[in-house]
């Protein structure tokens, strides 16, 4: 079954979004991409959208996030207030392998004014490929982030 991917940005990520989003949308592995803004030329801070969409992954209405600002950093930072997310800018391979296989990152944050188009879009190809083991020695250390919510489950 293919994956449902949340996308957001603020005005700094949006041209990177909207190339990302049709990436995805071409993608097999992906079977449904909902888009929660902004649209070309809307002006809405990357907090709002940040949280709208962390509380569509938590919900359990989407698999993962794709969020773009400018840095990634505002977006994960907002994205992490919600109960039972895990989300984090990565611009390298090595660590968007490791947010997904370490991490159970359900949400990558990437920078538009950080890494460049063909690196983003390399990095979003490799992000779908990977999938968190819980029976891995990474599984205990996640459990362990998951029992300081307010709401262990
Ligand atoms: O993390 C924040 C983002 O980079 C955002 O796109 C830009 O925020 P700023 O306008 O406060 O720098």
């Amino acid at each position: 079954m293919g994956l449902t991917i949340v996308v957001g940005a603020d005005i700094a990520g949006v041209n990177y979004k909207e190339i990302l989003k049709a990436d995805l949308e071409a993608d097999a592995r992906v079977a449904e991409v909902i888009d929660v803004g902004v649209r070309p030329g809307e002006d809405i801070d990357y907090p709002h959208v940040a949280v709208e969409a962390a509380r569509k992954v938590a919900a359990g209405e989407a698999d993962r996030a794709l969020l773009v600002c400018g840095t990634g950093m505002g977006m994960a930072i907002s994205a992490n207030k919600v109960p039972g997310i895990r989300a984090s800018v990565a611009h390298d391979s090595f660590s968007v392998e490791r947010l997904v296989l370490s991490n159970d990152a359900q949400i990558l944050t990437l920078g538009e004014r950080v890494i460049g188009l063909q690196l983003a879009r390399r990095l979003v190809r490799e992000w779908l490929g990977y999938t968190f083991d819980p029976e891995s020695p990474s599984g205990p250390k996640v459990a362990a982030i998951r029992s300081y919510e307010p709401d262990p489950h």
